[in-house]
């Protein structure tokens, strides 16, 4: 790969400065030891948000919302985030992000669970975007529920690992990972693209 790719992809990294609130919600991210999105990924979600004029965002993987801030940085002002995660000390640091972002509190849905519990709830067909940043094992699960939630048209945002590339990772998470890139890939119901943003984002919008 050329200097200049490595290059730009840094560049894109930093090219866009975060608010405040999201540089505190990603410095609370990192004292809960729990991941975060980058500046990349989080700019292309809410630059995706904006450019579909997504209302209603279904997001697997809250962590410190750090993600959550971004998608509501760019969507509609009422439009909703439901967002899902297991663990308490995480749900509690993103509803105190999204209230120190004056985010209206009848703005997000911050849902206590298991995802595979909590996702066969919901209703089909009802979201405009669906985001993906949890136990990547059960992806492919995920992918099964997200077809059903969105929208004709709606989008999927898969968190992604730059460890998918290299065929000699064959750890059970990176394999759960390339196998839904290439059932999602040659699913006709979607038109896919792998980003190379962050560690890597992938997009499958359904037809
Ligand atoms: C990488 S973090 C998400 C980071 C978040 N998207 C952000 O950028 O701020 C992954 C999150 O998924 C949650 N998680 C893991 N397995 C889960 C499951 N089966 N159901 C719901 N949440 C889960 C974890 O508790 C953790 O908060």
């Amino acid at each position: 790969m050329s200097t200049h790719k490595v290059a730009a992809w840094s560049h894109a990294e930093e090219f866009i400065t975060p608010s405040d609130h999201v540089e505190d919600a990603q410095r609370r991210a990192e004292e809960l030891g729990v991941g975060a999105v980058g500046n990349g990924v989080g700019s292309f979600l809410s630059a995706l948000a904006a450019a579909i004029g997504a209302k209603a965002v279904m997001e697997v993987g809250t962590g410190a919302g750090v993600s959550g801030l971004w998608l509501l940085g760019g969507m509609p002002s009422d439009g909703i985030l439901t967002t899902i995660d297991l663990e308490v000390e995480h749900q509690h640091a993103a509803r105190e992000a999204f209230a120190a972002a004056g985010v209206a509190h009848q703005r997000t849905r911050v849902i206590a669970g298991r995802a595979l519990e909590v996702l066969p709830r919901m209703t089909d067909g009802a979201y405009d975007l669906v985001v993906v940043d949890a136990d990547k094992e059960e992806y492919p699960l995920y992918v099964e529920q997200a077809t059903r939630l969105l929208r004709a048209g709606g989008t999927l945002a898969l968190s992604w690992t730059d460890q998918e590339s290299d065929p000699a990772i064959r750890d059970p998470e990176t394999r759960a990972l390339r196998d839904v890139g290439r059932a999602l890939r040659d699913d006709a119901r979607f038109i896919v693209s792998l980003l190379p943003i962050g560690d890597g984002l992938l997009l499958a919008v359904k037809r």
